[in-house]
C-alpha cells in the first residue's frame, strides 16, 4: 500500500506521485488499459403528492443494498390461474437507493471515487436515466439545501487539486450544453445558436464553437451552472411540472501537468461528463400534443438510439458487433462513455408508484442491460517526458554530427599523410563562417517547420470539415428517403381512393369530401431537419472553401521556400536535415490522407445503402407506372408495337430473374465486407460512392442539387412534397391492377402476363432445399476448379460465387427481408419508412437482409416504452449473409486524398458482377421466369415466384380478383 503523503491526500491511483510510492514490481504502465464495466445504480424517489392523491401504492421495494423488487400492481393474489404469469421481478444492481437515501449517500457511493481518476487523466461519465418526473434532475442538480452530484463532484475535484498543487499544475475548464430536438445549444452562451458536433481525424468528438470556461472555483462553476440551467428547455407536462425537454451535458476537463525533479514532464487529460438525460415518456401518458409531442418524439428517438447502443455493446461485450453511435447526437457525444475509454456510472431513476409500473419495469430492464457493457479505460497521456525527448533528440543529433566530423577529419588526415609526405597537423578552420551558416540553417529550419505545421493544421481541419459534410449528406439522404417514402404512400392512397370510387360509384359523394391524408409527425420532422441540414451544409462548405484558399496560399509560400533553400544551404549535412524534415512532413500528410480516406470510406458506405434504398424506391415507382400505363393502353385498345412489347418482356424477365435484386444483395454484401475490411485497412471502395463523389454538386442520394427546391416544393395541400418522386397525380387507369393481357401482333399466349402469385411457404422451403444442394455441388466443383486456376481468375470467380450463393442460400424471407422483395405491399411501407429512420444507414442493409425481426420505430418505442425484448437485436444480425465475398481481387484500390488540391477523391472501384445464367424465357406463359432447377420445385408447389409487386397497393387479399371488369 502506498504510504500517505504529508498533505494527507492519497494520490490518485496511476498518477506519477502514486507510482513513485508504489513498489516497482507493482507499477502499471502510464497508460495501461483497464477493463471496466459501467456501474449501474438505481434510485427510487419518494411518492409525489400527485401520486398520493390519485391513490397510488408503493410497488418498488429496496431489498438490502443491491436488490429491488418491483411488484405487479395488476396481480390478484387470489387469482391462482394467473399466479405463474406474474410480472413481479427482482433486479440486482450495483447500488440501490430508496426514498430514505440522501443526496450525499448517492454521491459518495457512486461518483466520489471517480474524482481522483479524472484528475490523473481518466475519463468518467455519469448519466441519469429514467422516465419523466422520476428524479434525474434532482439527483444531478439538486436544490440549494441539498445540492446534487454536479456541485459535490466539482467541490471534491477542486479540493483534490488544491491538495496536490505542490507537484502539479492544473487547469480546469468546463462546458455545459443541451441537446434539444437533435440540435446542440451552448447553455453558457445560448446566443451562439446551434453548434456542430464534429469528429476529428483521430476519432475524437468535438463541439465546434462551444464556450469553455476555465476556473478553479466550485462556487463559480455552480453559479454558471445555475445560470445555464435557467437556459435549459423546461416545460410543464402532465407528469412533471418542470420537465426537462432536453439532454443536458456538463463536461469538465482537467489537464494535469506533473513536474518531476528532472526534466521529465507528464501531461494528463481527464474528462468528466455529467449527463442529465431528458425523461423517456409514453405519448399516451403525457397527453402531449404539438410541440411537446415533437419534443417527446426526439427524446424517445435519441433514447432509443442510446438503448440500441447499450444493447449492441452488451452483446458479448460488444465485440465484433457493429455499434451504431451515429443515430443520434446524444450517442455520438457519449460514444466514448459508452463503448470506449471511460469509467461510466448510470443512475437509473424510477417512481415507486403503482401507476408507473410500466415505465419502472422498462427502466429497470434497460438499466439491467447496461450492466453487461464492457469498456476499456485508458489514461489520456498527452505528453510523456516531452522535454527529455527534445533534449535526447538534440544530444543524439550532436553525437551524429561529432561522428561525422571525426570521420571527415580522419579521411583528411589519411589523404594528407600519404607515402613520403610528412605528417601535417590538422588545423580546425575558423568557426565564424560555420556559426553563421548554422544560425542561418536554424532559421530556415524553424521557418520550414512553422510552414509545415500550419499546413498540417489546415489539412486536419479540412478533413474534419469534409467528414462533417459527408455526415450531413448521410443524414440528409435519410430524411429525404423518409419524405419520399411518405410521398409514395400518399400517392398510393390517392390511387386507392380512385379505385374505390370506381368500385362504389354511388358512394362517390362521401369519398369525394375526404381529407388529404395527414402527414405523419416524423415526416414533418424530416422536412425540418432537411432545412437545418442544408443550412449546416452551406455553412460548412463556406468554411471549407475559405480554408482551402488559405491552404493553397500556405502551400505557395512553402514551395517558394523550397526553391530558395538550395541556394541558402551549402553543407551536405544541412541538406540532409532539411530533406528529413520534408520527408517527415510528407509522411504526416500521407498519414492524414489515410485517416481521411478511412473516415470518408466509412461515411460513404453508410451513404451507399441509402442510395440503394432510393434506387429501390424509384424502381417500385417505375414498376407501378409501367403497370398503370399498360393497363391504360389495354383499356383504350392501343396496339403495342412489337419492339416495345419485347422491351416490356425483357424488363419483366429481368425482374423475374432478380437481376437487380442480386446486384443489390451483392452490393450490400460487399459493403459489409468492406466495412470489416476497413478495420484491416484493406483499400477498396465500391463504385457507387465513387460516382457520388465525383460530382460534388450531386446530392448523396443521386439527385442533382438543383432538384432540391423542387423536392421540397409545396403541393396543393400546402404541404411540402417530393415532386420528383410522386408528384404526378395518377390517372384513373393508372392503378396498380395486374398488367392485363395485351393485344399484340405476337402470339397471345406468349405475352399474356398473369398477375404475379406469391410463393407458398412450402414452395419456398422446397426451393431453399433444392438450391442448397445445388449450392453444395457447385461449391465442390468450384473448389476443384479453383485449385487449377491462377490466383487472379480465382478471385474473380469468388465474386460470382458470392452472388450465386447468396441467392441460392436465401431462406424464406423474414418479415424484414420481405420489405426488400419487390413484392412488398404498400401497407408495409409506412412501417418501413419509420423503421428506416431509426436504423443506421450502414446497418440497414445488414439488418434488413439478415435479421428476422423488423426494426423498431419511434412509435413502437413510445408505446412499448423501450421494452427490452424489442430493443434486443436479433442474434443473427451479426452474421454475414455473404460468407465469403471477396473484395480486394475485383476492386481497384485507388483511394486517393489529393491534398495538393485539398480535396477528397473517392476511390475508383470496378466490380464485375456475375451474369446470371438462367434459362431463357421463350415459351413460358409467365412473365417472371425462375431458374430451371428452381422452377421445377416451385412448380411442384403449384406456385409461381414473382418479384413483382402485388396488384393491389394495399396488399388486400384477392383485391384484383374482386375488382369489376372495366369496359374494353
Ligand atoms: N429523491 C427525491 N427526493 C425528494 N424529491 C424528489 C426526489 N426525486 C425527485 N424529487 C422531486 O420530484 C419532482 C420531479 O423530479 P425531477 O424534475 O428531478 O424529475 P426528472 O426525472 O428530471 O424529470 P424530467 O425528465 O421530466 O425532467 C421534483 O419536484 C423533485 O424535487
Amino acid at each position: 500500500m502506498p504510504s500517505q503523503n504529508t498533505t494527507g491526500f492519497s494520490p490518485a491511483r496511476g498518477s506519477p506521485a502514486f507510482r513513485e510510492m508504489e513498489p516497482k514490481d507493482q507499477q502499471m504502465p502510464a497508460n495501461a488499459l483497464l477493463a471496466s464495466c459501467p456501474q449501474v445504480a438505481l434510485r427510487i424517489r419518494p411518492l409525489s403528492e400527485a401520486e398520493l392523491e390519485e391513490g397510488a401504492t408503493i410497488i418498488a421495494h429496496k431489498l438490502g443494498d443491491q436488490a429491488i423488487v418491483l411488484m405487479d400492481p395488476g396481480e390478484d393474489p387470489e387469482d391462482t390461474l394467473r399466479a405463474h404469469r406474474s410480472r413481479e421481478r427482482t433486479f440486482i444492481f450495483d447500488m440501490v437507493f430508496d426514498q430514505h437515501s440522501s443526496q450525499e449517500d448517492v454521491y459518495s457511493a457512486t461518483i466520489q471515487h471517480l474524482v481522483e481518476g479524472v484528475i490523473s487523466g481518466y475519463n468518467a461519465t455519469v448519466f441519469a436515466y429514467g422516465p419523466s418526473g422520476a428524479g434525474k434532475t434532482h439527483t444531478m442538480l439538486g436544490m440549494d439545501t441539498e445540492p446534487g452530484i454536479y456541485l459535490r463532484t466539482l467541490t471534491d475535484l477542486f479540493q483534490a487539486i488544491e491538495e496536490t498543487r505542490d507537484n502539479m499544475d492544473y487547469s480546469v475548464s468546463m462546458s455545459y450544453l443541451e441537446i434539444y430536438n437533435e440540435v446542440i445549444r451552448d447553455l453558457l452562451n445560448p446566443s451562439s445558436g446551434f453548434l456542430d458536433l464534429r469528429e476529428d481525424s483521430r476519432g475524437n468528438i468535438q463541439i465546434a464553437g462551444i464556450t469553455e470556461v476555465s476556473t478553479l472555483n466550485a462556487q463559480e462553476i455552480m453559479q454558471l451552472l445555475t445560470r445555464g440551467n435557467r437556459q435549459r428547455t423546461q416545460e410543464p407536462t402532465a407528469t412533471n411540472k418542470t420537465s426537462s425537454r432536453s439532454h443536458a451535458v456538463l463536461q469538465v476537463t482537467v489537464r494535469q501537468r506533473w513536474r518531476g525533479p528532472d526534466l521529465a514532464e507528464e501531461v494528463h487529460l481527464g474528462r468528466l461528463f455529467m449527463v442529465d438525460l431528458a425523461g423517456s415518456e409514453r405519448a399516451s401518458q403525457t397527453q402531449n400534443r404539438g410541440k411537446r409531442m415533437k419534443e417527446g418524439a426526439h427524446i424517445n428517438r435519441s433514447l432509443l438510439a442510446l438503448g440500441n447502443c447499450i444493447n449492441a455493446l452488451s452483446e458479448k461485450g460488444g465485440r465484433g458487433q457493429y455499434v451504431n453511435f451515429r443515430d443520434s447526437k446524444l450517442t455520438r457525444l457519449l460514444k466514448d462513455a459508452l463503448g470506449g475509454n471511460s469509467h461510466t456510472v448510470m443512475i437509473a431513476h424510477i417512481s415507486p408508484a403503482s401507476s408507473s409500473f410500466e415505465e419502472s419495469r422498462t427502466t429497470l430492464l434497460y438499466a439491467y442491460r447496461a450492466k453487461n457493457i464492457k469498456t476499456r479505460v485508458k489514461r489520456n497521456l498527452l505528453n510523456v517526458s516531452y522535454r527529455i525527448a527534445q533534449y535526447t533528440d538534440v544530444i543524439s543529433e550532436l553525437r551524429r554530427e561529432i561522428e561525422h566530423l571525426k570521420s571527415k577529419i580522419e579521411k583528411q588526415e589519411k589523404n594528407k599523410s600519404g607515402p613520403g609526405i610528412p605528417d601535417v597537423q590538422v588545423t580546425v578552420p575558423p568557426n565564424d563562417a560555420e556559426d553563421e551558416s548554422h544560425l542561418q540553417m536554424n532559421k530556415i529550419r524553424a521557418q520550414l517547420i512553422r510552414a509545415f505545421k500550419e499546413q498540417m493544421e489546415m489539412r486536419h481541419s479540412l478533413v474534419e470539415l469534409e467528414n462533417t459534410n459527408l455526415e450531413l449528406h448521410v443524414d440528409l439522404s435519410r430524411h429525404l428517403l423518409t419524405i419520399a417514402d411518405w410521398e409514395r404512400e400518399k400517392s398510393d392512397l390517392h390511387m386507392q381512393r380512385e379505385q374505390d370510387e370506381l368500385e362504389k360509384e354511388e358512394e362517390l359523394a362521401e369519398t369525394d369530401g375526404e381529407d388529404a391524408p395527414t402527414e405523419p409527425q416524423e415526416v414533418a420532422v424530416a422536412r425540418e431537419e432537411v432545412n437545418l441540414l442544408l443550412a449546416e451544409h452551406r455553412k460548412t462548405s463556406a468554411l471549407k472553401a475559405g480554408l482551402e484558399q488559405r491552404l493553397a496560399l500556405a502551400k505557395q509560400k512553402a514551395s517558394q521556400m523550397e526553391t530558395l533553400l538550395p541556394t541558402q544551404v551549402t553543407s551536405e549535412d544541412q541538406r540532409e536535415v532539411l530533406r528529413l524534415l520534408c520527408r517527415a512532413h510528407e509522411l504526416e500528410v500521407e498519414n492524414t490522407e489515410l485517416r481521411a480516406d478511412n473516415l470518408c470510406r466509412k461515411t460513404l458506405l453508410c451513404q451507399k445503402d441509402l442510395v440503394i434504398q432510393h434506387c429501390r424506391q424509384h424502381q417500385r415507382l417505375c414498376e407501378q407506372l409501367i403497370r398503370g400505363q399498360r393497363q391504360l393502353m389495354h383499356d383504350s385498345g392501343i396496339q403495342v408495337p412489337e419492339a416495345l412489347e419485347r422491351q416490356y418482356q425483357l424488363y419483366f424477365r429481368e425482374l423475374g430473374e432478380d437481376t437487380l435484386d442480386r446486384l443489390l444483395l451483392l452490393h450490400s454484401g460487399m459493403a459489409s465486407s468492406l466495412q470489416d475490411a476497413s478495420v484491416l485497412n484493406i483499400s477498396s471502395l465500391p463504385e457507387a460512392s465513387q460516382a457520388q463523389h465525383k460530382d460534388k454538386k450531386n446530392l448523396p442520394w443521386g439527385l442533382q442539387s438543383e432538384l432540391l427546391p423542387l423536392l421540397l416544393e409545396r403541393d396543393s395541400d400546402g404541404n411540402k412534397s417530393l415532386k420528383a418522386t410522386a408528384s404526378r397525380k395518377p390517372g384513373r387507369q393508372d392503378s396498380l391492377l395486374p398488367p392485363p393481357p395485351l393485344r399484340t401482333r405476337l402470339t397471345p399466349p406468349m405475352l399474356e402476363l398473369n398477375p404475379p402469385a406469391a410463393l407458398s411457404v412450402q414452395a419456398r422451403k422446397e426451393m431453399a432445399l433444392g438450391t442448397k444442394s445445388i449450392a453444395r455441388i457447385a461449391a465442390s466443383r468450384r473448389s476443384k476448379a479453383q485449385d487449377r486456376d491462377s490466383s487472379s481468375s480465382r478471385s474473380s470467380r469468388h465474386l460470382e460465387e458470392a452472388a450465386l450463393d447468396s441467392k441460392d442460400q436465401k431462406p424464406n424471407p423474414s418479415p424484414a427481408e420481405k420489405r426488400w422483395l419487390p413484392a412488398s405491399p404498400s401497407r408495409d411501407r409506412s412501417v418501413e419508412r419509420k423503421a428506416r429512420r431509426k436504423r443506421s444507414p450502414s446497418v440497414t442493409c445488414g439488418v434488413q437482409l439478415m435479421t428476422e425481426k423488423p426494426p423498431l420505430s419511434v412509435e413502437h418505442f413510445t408505446e412499448s416504452q423501450l421494452s427490452l425484448g424489442h430493443l434486443q437485436p436479433s442474434k443473427s444480425s451479426g452474421k454475414s449473409f455473404f460468407p465469403a465475398v471477396p473484395t480486394a481481387s475485383k476492386t481497384k484500390p485507388n483511394l486517393s486524398f489529393h491534398t495538393e488540391e485539398a480535396t477528397l477523391h473517392v476511390p475508383e472501384v470496378s466490380f464485375t458482377f456475375p451474369s446470371p445464367t438462367w434459362q431463357s424465357s421463350a415459351g413460358s406463359s409467365r412473365a417472371p421466369l425462375l431458374p430451371r432447377d428452381i422452377r421445377g420445385s416451385a412448380d411442384s408447389g403449384g406456385q409461381h415466384h414473382s418479384p413483382l409487386p402485388p396488384s393491389n397497393p394495399r396488399g388486400r387479399q384477392g383485391g384484383s380478383a374482386k375488382r369489376p371488369q372495366r369496359p374494353r
